[in-house]
């Protein structure tokens, strides 16, 4: 279980958070609805380890989180992969795809050709840098790092809000493929409800609405 309780955030004097509670379970896709603004991101980040909370508890698999960002262990940090909204925001512009998507293999060794594939890019799109693909093209390599140190919890933020309806169905069918496969939790954070019932309903995982 990825698991937060009582998350408090504040960015200066406006409190985001009180006392926010929220569980992945492994294996099913928990939804996350929101109005703009209610702290869905900011809940993303505190659960992917990036940013400390004012107050509450973070576990990741009945371990306590007790140091955050680059800090906090690598086992818990790769436990959990965090998937934005904008990939032009995350990723480094002087890096081709194939850099971006390979980046945590650098301390594993292992090919980056097979996830690429199943994320649907190809070779000549692998050479490209961020500036000479679409955003679609560029969430695709984003997706392909995200899992490349098959996390236990895939943290979705509005992953696919700004990409046509078939890149947005490839990249929900690979994230799907990717639970099925390892038993990973998923949170899939959407305004999208039409997405959020078609993406939490296969595996039967609860919606949960932040007011
Ligand atoms: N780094 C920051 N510094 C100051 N305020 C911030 C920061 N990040 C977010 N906020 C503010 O915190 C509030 C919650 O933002 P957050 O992005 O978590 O909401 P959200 O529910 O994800 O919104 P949306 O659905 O529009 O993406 C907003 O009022 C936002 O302006």
């Amino acid at each position: 279980m990825l698991r937060a309780d009582g998350i408090t955030v504040a960015y200066g004097r406006q409190r985001v958070l009180r006392a926010a509670d929220l569980t992945v379970a492994p294996g099913v896709v928990t939804g996350l609805a929101g109005p703009s603004g209610c702290g869905k991101s900011t809940l993303a980040r505190v659960l992917a380890l990036l940013r400390r909370p004012d107050a509450g508890r973070l576990t990741v698999d009945g371990t306590e989180v007790r140091r955050w960002r680059h800090r906090a262990s690598r086992d818990l940090r790769t436990r959990v992969a965090l998937i934005f909204q904008q990939p032009r925001l995350a990723v480094d512009p002087r890096l081709t795809l194939r850099e971006i998507a390979e980046e945590p293999f650098h301390a594993t060794g292992r090919p980056v050709e097979d996830l690429a594939d199943e994320v649907g890019l190809t070779p000549e799109l692998l050479v490209r840098r961020p500036h000479e693909v679409s955003d679609g093209q560029l969430q695709r390599a984003c997706v392909a790092r995200a899992l490349a140190l098959r996390p236990r919890y895939v943290i979705c933020d509005e992953m696919t809000t700004m990409l046509d309806a078939s890149t947005q169905a490839h990249l929900v069918a690979r994230l799907e493929a990717y639970r099925r496969e390892t038993g990973a939790g998923v949170l899939a954070i959407t305004h999208d409800e039409e997405l959020l019932t078609r993406w939490t309903e296969p595996s039967g995982g609860p919606t949960v609405r932040m007011t």
